[in-house]
């Protein structure tokens, strides 16, 4: 769903001092060009996996100054009244680019990249960050979680435990993205068709006199969507068995077979092959166990190698938050500016740590798929105008261990930003969301499974062609 949300002051301070500033020098229309891109996934993990850029989209559109926007400004006193009258009739004018959601993305390659009047362009870099840092982390941890769960159901159950609302819907959002089946969180289901749906809260048992008599009720109210939970006295003495009372006293019959049950304290590897047994004996064996109490991908890797039996996962506060790593470190760079003629002048930042030093120029990134497996092979950052003959061999080059190279023949080679913005127009359709799941599901799928590992996963090469290679090491030469 667009959103028509006004977040043109989501920005942060320096930004309008810094476009106050290009503007009275006569510097606010010069061309820039900025890169955001990431260091490293968090968690150690070998990839990770982009979203927000519908958000971003609505940002982009939706970017204009009100009145009382300006009169704050003024009131701050540091700004100049013609930028203020530049603000005042401000239209975006930028060109976008974006690696499409969903798609697995690696350390170092530009995830979005806008080009535009320097004010503008500097502008729009918190939002930009946020927007793509918060949803693309929560959607990396969401692959995790779902690949350690192995094909079993994984539902976000962390909107109580987010940061604020806007981490509890967008990461529901961005957590179905990464691969979750659905989400507690309803406002999610109705803004982005993210299927809600969930079970029931101890508050439920407990209201009842008896624990029997709240799971009798529920199955009265809504015998089609039974999943118990049986943790609230006693799994193995009283839940387990009131679930199964319940089943055949008032669901079996109406004919209807309970969903489930739920597991939300206690050892869970021991409770549910217990609860299995109890209920594979009664009949019960299409019974689903679900398990929830603060895991994640570590907890449920463990789980499942202690043969516990659990079918599917709610996953609450340790997905909504990122919990083990809950920064993702994009950052946005000045990449290349252009002079009065129209020529891009590439520009860099150096830094001591080599990891550091920016890519410069305005680029592509392509990936490389080999013809036969259909396995992405590396991404080779390239100029903007560089183009890849598939019929030709490629060689692959390490950008700093120049040594390691391969020549890679019969490939596909895919360029993996889009245009979202021309001019300041809106020239992409976000696709829907469950879409955007699907191809998140087969990207990853065509990653090597080094690559896709929890611990120490392969490194993925994100390389430079020969032309970008040259631009960055002349530029580092003249910086000696
Ligand atoms: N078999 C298991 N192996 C590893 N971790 C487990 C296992 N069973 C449960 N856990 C995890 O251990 C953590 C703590 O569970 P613990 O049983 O101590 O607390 P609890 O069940 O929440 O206590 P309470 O009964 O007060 O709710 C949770 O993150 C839970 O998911
Ligand atoms: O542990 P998480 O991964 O965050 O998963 C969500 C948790 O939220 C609920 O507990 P809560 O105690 O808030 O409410 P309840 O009374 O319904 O259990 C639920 O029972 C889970 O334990
Ligand atoms: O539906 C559930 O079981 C649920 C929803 C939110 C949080 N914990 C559990």
């Amino acid at each position: 769903m667009m959103s028509n949300k006004n977040l043109t002051m989501l920005t942060d301070f320096y930004e309008f001092t810094m476009a106050n500033g290009y503007f009275e020098k006569g510097m606010g229309n010069r061309r820039a060009y900025f890169d955001m891109f990431f260091r490293r996934v968090p968690d150690g993990g070998g990839y990770a996996v982009m979203a927000g850029v519908e958000q971003l989209v609505d940002y982009f559109k939706n970017l204009h100054f009100t009145e009382e926007d300006i009169e704050y400004l003024r009131g701050r006193g540091c700004f100049s009244e013609a930028f203020l009258d530049y603000l005042k009739d401000f239209k975006f004018e930028c060109d976008v680019w974006a690696i499409p959601e969903g798609t697995p993305i690696f350390p170092g390659e530009p995830i979005v990249t806008v080009a535009g009047p320097m004010v503008q362009a500097q502008f729009v870099e918190t939002m930009i960050l946020l927007t793509i840092n918060h949803q693309t982390l929560i959607a990396t941890k969401a692959s995790r979680i779902t690949r350690a769960a192995q094909g079993r159901t994984v539902l976000e159950f962390g909107s109580r435990r987010a940061q604020g609302y806007d981490g509890a819907v967008y990461g529901a959002r961005a957590a179905y993205i990464g691969g979750c089946q659905g989400t507690a969180c309803v406002i999610a289901d109705r803004d982005f068709r993210i299927p809600a749906g969930g079970t029931m809260a101890h508050s439920w048992v407990q209201m009842f006199d008896s624990e029997y008599e709240a799971f009798k009720a529920y199955a009265e109210i809504y015998p089609d969507n039974c999943v118990f939970l049986v943790d609230t006295y006693n799994v193995l003495k009283s839940g387990v068995p009131n679930a199964i009372r319940v089943a055949n006293e008032v669901l079996a019959p109406m004919g209807i077979r309970p969903k489930g049950i739920r597991l939300d304290s206690g050892d869970i590897a021991y409770l549910s092959i217990k609860a299995r047994e109890m209920l594979d004996e009664a009949g019960y064996s299409d019974m689903q166990i679900m398990a929830s109490n603060s895991l994640d991908e570590y907890l449920v890797r463990d789980l499942l190698s202690q043969g516990a039996q659990i079918d599917s996962f709610g996953i609450g506060e340790r997905l909504i938050t990122s919990k083990s790593e809950p920064v993702f470190g994009g950052v946005y760079k000045l990449v290349a500016v252009e002079d009065e003629k129209g020529e891009i002048i590439p520009k860099i930042k150096v830094s001591e740590n080599v990891e550091k030093i920016t890519t410069p120029h305005f680029k592509q990134a392509y990936r490389f798929f080999d013809k036969l497996t259909g396995k992405a092979l590396g991404d080779v950052l390239t100029l903007r105008d560089e183009v890849i003959n598939e019929e030709q061999p490629y060689m692959l080059f390490h950008p700093i261990h120049t040594w390691k190279k391969k020549i890679v023949t019969d490939y596909v080679v895919k360029p993996l930003q889009v245009q979202l913005f021309d001019k300041g127009e809106c020239v992409y359709e976000c696709p829907p969301v469950e879409e955007v799941r699907q191809y998140c599901h087969d990207q990853i799928e065509t990653l090597w499974e080094q690559t896709r590992r929890f611990e120490n996963p392969q490194t993925y090469y994100v390389d430079y062609s020969t032309k970008l290679w040259r631009v960055k090491n002349a530029l580092l030469e003249a910086v000696q």
